[in-house]
């Protein structure tokens, strides 16, 4: 398989781009590129106030007076309102679909597995999974309908999408479960000229990474302090780097390189002798890393079950 040679880069202007969770974090940085590129750009996301603030924030990039720039209010959490949302953001478009869709919504609540309640699991496949499932498939189906040839859709995993550790029982499985239906998307939405790609970025330091952090335990933060982390604005541009050409998987940083080419599955190479060669260094450096992960977590086994005494795990019925 050959991805991107000899064919144009995606190239946003004039287009309509549909960017979901983009009045914060990732979603907010990567809808600022867009606009800064020309394109009609249309954000969603439910809190009213941080759309508004957002929607000021954009129009500082709009390029000319002819640019639609919007944003409208609706919890994606259901088929029904993702589905509404995408009716709306079409209005201004004669009711075309977009010709591309970046679904970055998404939210994360990282605790132990043994305090999440059915809640907590449950939501975490919404929050993670459904938020953008609904989306590519409201989208895909208003593309096909419409005969739109060249629609792009992306959707937004993670690196705990590729692999994962404690912690993240409610969101590591929502983000797995988007990578499969990104590979079966990819092959499937090839009927339609839809080229679909999924993003597994790193650490992004967001408000929803300061908002996580409230429940995170801190063995948790202490495996990840080996990632700094990225700014919302460096991961959305290596989003969009990724976005301009048609490679099915895009990672953000060097480690999530390694985990995309030691985990590729069917995915084809994105360069043959590079890909390779991350592999290599990935099969002796993944299970280095993740034995250091283990001793950490079974040095951590006393001072948990302390921690669970005092929250009267073992004292309380189920
Ligand atoms: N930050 C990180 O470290 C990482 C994040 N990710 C993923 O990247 C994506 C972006 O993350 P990040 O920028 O940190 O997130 P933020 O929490 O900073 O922003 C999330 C955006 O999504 C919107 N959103 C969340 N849930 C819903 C919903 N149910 N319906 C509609 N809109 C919703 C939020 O607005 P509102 O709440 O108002 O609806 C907001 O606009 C997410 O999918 C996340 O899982 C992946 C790897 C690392
Ligand atoms: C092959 C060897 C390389 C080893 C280095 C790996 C370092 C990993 C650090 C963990 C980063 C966690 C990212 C999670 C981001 C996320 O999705 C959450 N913030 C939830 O939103």
């Amino acid at each position: 398989m050959v991805f991107g040679l000899f064919k144009e880069k995606w190239n946003p202007d004039g287009k309509h781009v549909y960017v979901t969770g983009g009045s914060m974090g990732l979603g907010l940085s990567l809808a600022q590129i867009l606009v800064q590129k020309g394109a009609h750009v249309s954000i969603v996301a439910r809190n009213q106030a941080r759309l508004d603030e957002a929607l000021k924030t954009l129009e500082k990039y709009r390029q000319t007076p002819a640019q639609v720039i919007q944003a409208r209010s609706h919890s994606l959490d259901t088929a029904t309102s993702s589905t509404e949302a995408l009716e709306s953001i079409c209005e201004a478009h004669g009711g075309a679909a977009p010709d591309a869709v970046f679904a970055c919504a998404g939210a994360s609540k990282p605790m132990f597995f043994m305090e999440m309640t059915e809640e907590d699991l449950s939501n975490g496949m919404t929050t993670g999974y459904w938020v953008q499932a609904w989306t590519a498939w409201a989208v895909a189906r208003k593309m096909a309908k419409q005969k739109k040839r060249g629609g792009k859709i992306v959707l937004v995993s993670s690196m705990l999408g590729y692999m994962s550790f404690l912690g993240y029982a409610s969101y590591s499985p929502a983000k797995h479960a988007l990578r499969g239906l990104a590979d079966t998307l990819q092959s499937e939405l090839m009927l339609y000229g839809i080229n679909v790609q999924i993003f597994f970025p790193a650490t992004m330091l967001t408000p929803g990474y300061d908002e996580e952090n409230k429940t995170k335990p801190q063995i948790v933060k202490d495996i990840e302090a080996a990632d700094n982390g990225l700014t919302a604005d460096q991961a959305a541009l290596a989003l969009f780097k990724g976005a301009q050409g048609d490679y099915p998987h895009i990672s953000g940083d060097f480690n999530s390189d390694l985990f995309r080419t030691s985990t590729r599955g069917a995915v084809g190479h994105a360069n043959w002798i590079w890909d390779g060669l991350l592999d290599m260094v990935a099969f002796f450096a993944a299970p280095a890393w993740k034995h250091s992960v283990d001793k950490r977590v079974l040095a951590h086994r006393e001072e948990h079950e302390a921690y669970l005494a005092q929250k009267s795990f073992y004292s309380t019925g189920s």
